[in-house]
């Protein structure tokens, strides 16, 4: 039988692409829509202003949309997929935590907490039994996992693939999509014919958030990675999928070929959102492009190319659809994994 899910959120542009993925998802039956006070009450055809590329779902497009409030949701839903702004999800994915509700959320807010999982599963799935150490200390009988902000999801699972080589220092320059700022954004006048060399908040993101999931988990506590991230973000005219170049220092000699071999077989999750491969290496010099990649794996895969040597070690490019595995494919996937565990 399907587990009944809910989406907080559910009218926003992480929240349409969660529904596109839940809609057809044979694990998962939608069963709540919450928004804000304005959109309350109505219909989600009414509520939401879709733009995602495929119709809004018949049965979906009627259900009442609610407030984001754990009195509005059925206490006979067992998970909620968050993608509210982080100010709002900061204050009330707690309160569905504290009334029992599992929250597998994409806001930024709390992904650096002791005892707050921030998972990609198939990099980090065993940081999942940090739900222990938060459900003693935090005395919830619901439970909060966070993914990673999008850009860090493009480069982390190329790094996990080179773990063996110890990782020292890592250098990476991203041009990420303008859905990444949301729908309102950025303007045509300042995106058009133009690059943002500046998006708020995103470099520590990557720098902290790489350290984290690269970490060890003993059984009780998170250590970080101890390597060096310097990281700068760029806004580029593109809708979907963030390119980043990246430069890797290791302890070992890593060779372009064994880098290369490394990412092609590190392995996916027999989970029906991670994609086989995971990571796809082309040879191609000029891949991987964003129009033309960022769909592989039905928008989950990581891809790879331009692998070189160079003065600051290996170089090479990476690419992720930023909506789908940078945002809501990465809260649903955390959701199979959830539900693989038992935590549902
Ligand atoms: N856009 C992207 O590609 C990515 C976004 N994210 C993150 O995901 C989250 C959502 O982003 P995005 O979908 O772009 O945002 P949107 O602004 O498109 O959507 C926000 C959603 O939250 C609801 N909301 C707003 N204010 C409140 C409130 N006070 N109480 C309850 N619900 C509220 C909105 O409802 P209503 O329609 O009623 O206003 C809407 O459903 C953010 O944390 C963002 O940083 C992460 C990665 C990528
Ligand atoms: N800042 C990201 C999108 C985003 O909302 O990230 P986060 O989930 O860390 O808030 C971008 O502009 O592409």
């Amino acid at each position: 039988m399907a587990v009944r899910v809910g989406v907080l959120g559910a009218t926003g542009a992480v929240g349409q692409r969660l529904i596109q993925l839940l809609d057809p998802h044979p694990e998962f039956e939608i069963a709540a829509l919450t928004a804000s006070d304005a959109s309350a009450g109505k219909t989600y055809r009414q509520a939401a202003k879709w733009r995602v590329d495929s119709p809004i779902p018949a049965d979906v497009a009627e259900m009442t949309v609610t407030a984001t409030d754990p009195d509005e949701v059925p206490s006979d839903v067992d998970m909620l997929f968050s993608s509210l702004p982080s100010s709002v999800g900061a204050d009330v994915e707690p309160a569905f935590c504290e009334a029992g509700y599992v929250v597998s959320s994409n806001s930024s807010n709390g992904r650096m907490d002791d005892d707050i999982p921030l998972v990609i599963p198939e990099v980090n799935a065993d940081h999942l039994d940090l739900l222990e150490v938060q459900r003693d200390e935090r005395g919830w009988d619901g439970a909060m996992v966070k993914n990673p902000n999008c850009s860090t999801i493009t480069f982390v699972p190329t790094l996990a693939a080179l773990t063996d080589y110890g990782l020292e220092k890592v250098h990476v320059s991203t041009l990420q999509a303008v859905s990444g700022a949301g729908y309102d954004g950025v303007t045509s006048m300042e995106i058009i014919d133009n690059a943002i060399p500046y998006i708020g908040g995103e470099e520590d993101k990557l720098e902290t958030e790489s350290r984290k999931l690269l970490g060890e988990f003993d059984g009780a506590e998170l250590s970080h990675n101890g390597m060096d991230v310097a990281a700068s973000c760029n806004r580029i005219p593109t809708i979907d999928g963030h390119l980043e170049n990246v430069w890797v220092e290791t302890e070992e000699e890593l060779t372009t070929d064994a880098a290369a071999e490394a990412m092609r077989e590190y392995p996916s999750l027999d989970l029906r959102s991670s994609p086989d491969p995971l990571i796809h290496v082309f040879e191609e010099p000029d891949r991987p492009q964003p129009r033309m990649d960022r769909t592989l794996g039905d928008g989950m895969a990581i891809a790879a190319g331009g692998l070189q040597a160079s003065p600051f070690g290996l170089q090479y490019n990476c690419l992720a659809h930023n909506t789908i595995r940078g945002a809501a494919g990465a809260s649903v996937l955390n959701g199979e994994l959830l539900l693989e565990n038992g935590y549902l």
